[in-house]
């Protein structure tokens, strides 16, 4: 296992960039812990593949180092990376077991067979195929075989980091919650680097411990799930994040208020002077209507979605939604809504302005 350092690391496809928008990853600096879970998370084309590429070996960063522990491994091969992948779609080999499929790692490598059976049958349990351990693998469905690229994934005890590409896209739904449990259970049995790469919210919160967003070809937050719900760096990561995403509306600050127009609204620090384009960032579940004070809504919709009900409104100009607990009344002569100033985030063209550094 090791810790994975990204120095000053930039890539462009182009061989001649001639500028950042030629980068499919900006230059950026970074470190994995460890053993820690990461999901890389982000949008379509944001950079995600590149990035993993990159870690494993297939593609030598046009700029920058890798480095494992204290290992350079820049200009290592693939193979000379000690890691594990699992990609989006199956690689296993038809005319092989189940089980020959699962221990060829290992095999590869001269274990002994005694540790080769027992550690195969410990990943079988983990991927539900006990009973079809001596089944070739060709007839399998797409989901089985996919599964025991997984299982061939997480076999090898030794390896610096396990990286997974959108490993459960074509896993049948709800098996994909129970095999990200699995994972995340053998994560904390054995403690591997793991990276993860999915574009589902859902997947990476809770698959990892720490979610990495990516935006544009920069990574523009490592977080915990809690750190990306609470204080987004980024308008993108509030709005990627949560369901809804982050209110943001459009707005001016003077200390510790935000004027909307001629509308007033606390905030839960002094922020002083901020400039540039600057935002209010406020999350549905902290947004709530009232018919007292507060600032003027209208309401287009509602939905009712069990648990609770999403009101998708408008406040001066600007999409504003609100979670409403299940049961609480919504009544005709609720028109305002009202913000927790101390959930509110203050954003200057799209970054977060911490409470009480602003210039
Ligand atoms: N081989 C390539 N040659 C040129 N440009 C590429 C190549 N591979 C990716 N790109 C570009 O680099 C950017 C990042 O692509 P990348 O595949 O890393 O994104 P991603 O986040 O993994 O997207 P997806 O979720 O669709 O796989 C995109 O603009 C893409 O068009």
């Amino acid at each position: 296992m090791a810790r994975i350092t990204l120095k000053n690391l930039a890539h462009s496809y182009y061989p001649a960039p001639k500028s950042e928008a030629d980068f499919a990853l900006k230059e950026m600096d970074h470190v994995w812990d460890d053993g820690g879970a990461y999901a890389l998370l982000g949008s379509s084309g944001c950079g995600k593949t590149t990035l993993l590429n990159i870690i494993s070996g297939l593609l030598r960063p046009s700029q920058g180092r890798v480095l494992f522990g204290d290992t350079d491994v820049t200009d290592a091969e693939t193979a000379q990376r000690n890691i594990a992948q699992v990609f989006q779609f199956p690689v296993v080999y038809d005319t092989m077991t189940v089980r020959d499929n699962l221990s060829f790692p290992l095999r590869n490598r001269g274990m002994d067979a005694a540790y080769i059976k027992a550690r195969v049958g410990q990943i079988a349990q983990m991927i539900g195929m006990e009973a079809i351990l001596d089944r070739k693998a060709r007839g399998l469905t797409a989901d089985a075989k996919q599964k025991i690229s997984l299982g061939r994934g997480m076999v090898r005890e030794d390896v610096n980091a396990i990286l997974f590409d959108e490993p459960l896209t074509v896993i049948d739904p709800h098996m994909k919650w129970e095999l990200r449990t699995q994972l995340k259970q053998l994560h904390r049995e054995f403690g591997h680097t793991m990276i993860y790469v999915t574009h589902d919210q859902t997947e990476a919160l809770t698959f990892a411990d720490k979610v990495v967003v990516m935006y544009d070809g920069r990574v523009v937050q490592m977080g915990t799930p809690e750190e990306l719900f609470e204080t987004p760096q980024h308008t993108f990561v509030g709005y990627f994040i949560g369901s809804p995403g982050m209110n943001l509306l459009p707005a001016q600050i003077h200390g510790d208020h935000a004027h909307l127009g001629d509308i007033t609204v606390p905030l839960g620090a002094d922020y002083g002077h901020v400039h540039g384009k600057t935002q209010i960032g406020i999350r549905p579940e902290y947004a709530t209507l009232t018919n007292g004070a507060g600032l003027p809504i209208t309401i287009k919709r509602i939905e009712d979605v069990g648990r609770h009900r999403i009101i998708r409104g408008e406040v001066a100009g600007a999409t504003v939604n609100v979670i409403a607990p299940e049961g609480a009344e919504i009544g005709a002569d609720m028109t305002r809504v009202t913000f927790e100033p101390s959930r509110i985030n203050v954003y200057a063209d799209d970054w977060r302005v911490a409470p009480g550094k602003a210039a």
